[in-house]
């Protein structure tokens, strides 16, 4: 992947979501130019959905875009947690995208991974011989964890699986995650974060050994 180290700050929330749906739209339509359809993952979390909300509205050519999840809690479809449901809400319902949840009904979440690791083997351009997403949307939280790579989880280590199932115990439960190896692939990542807190962490990244500290030299950060 090339070095696409680039920051933008904004100053207020309004700013934000309208800088950030604008940053995307434009990187989305210069991928759109390079390959007839394109891949995108969305990280879940409530940051991002004012803006994916906003980027709704946008003239794009949706229908060659389909969207993935980085990342997914263990919960039914329909919950107000779940960040397929919250997403589809604001964003894939008022698309002509194609759009794949991680969890499906009729599976554990341990097959929902495995499935999910097929199904983007399945349909995406490779390269480096591991599947290759045009663009990736990651979130981080207050921890450091970005996609739901914890810090001290097992899946931070996993370089043999794309999507696993990764036990979190301070949350006392599990989360369906992409790992490093598929993010650090993608041609394009874009790390959104808002608030003074998270602004320090990505200021002291240096002393510190956050699983976001393995994306940092590689994306465009937006920062509110
Ligand atoms: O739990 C999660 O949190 C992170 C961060 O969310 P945010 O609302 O604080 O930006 C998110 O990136 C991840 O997808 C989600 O599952």
């Amino acid at each position: 992947m090339k070095n696409n180290l680039q920051q933008l700050t904004t100053f207020s929330p309004d700013e934000f979501v309208h800088k950030s749906s604008k940053v995307l739209e434009s990187i989305i339509l210069d991928l759109l130019k390079e390959e007839k359809a394109i891949n995108i993952a969305l990280s879940g979390g409530s940051s991002p959905l004012p803006i994916y909300e906003l980027l709704s509205t946008y003239k794009l050519d949706w229908k060659r875009i389909s969207f993935y999840l980085v990342d997914e809690r263990c919960v039914p479809l329909k919950s107000e947690q779940s960040n397929f449901n919250n997403i589809h809400n604001c964003f894939f319902k008022s698309l002509h995208s194609k759009y794949y949840s991680m969890v499906r009904e009729d599976l554990t979440y341990e097959e929902t991974a495995i499935n999910y690791e097929k199904l983007i083997i399945k349909n995406l351009r490779s390269k480096n011989d591991l599947p290759q997403f045009d663009l990736i949307i990651l979130g981080m939280g207050l921890d450091g964890h970005t996609a739901s790579l914890f810090p001290g989880t097992d899946a931070l280590g996993n370089k043999k699986d794309l999507v696993v199932l990764n036990k979190i115990p301070k949350l006392n439960t599990d989360r369906i995650t992409m790992t490093f190896p598929l993010i650090l692939n993608s041609k394009k990542i874009v790390l959104i974060a808002s608030g003074e807190e998270k602004l320090n962490l990505l200021k002291n990244l240096c002393e510190n050994n956050h699983p976001i500290s393995k994306i940092i030299p590689q994306i465009y950060t937006i920062l509110n």
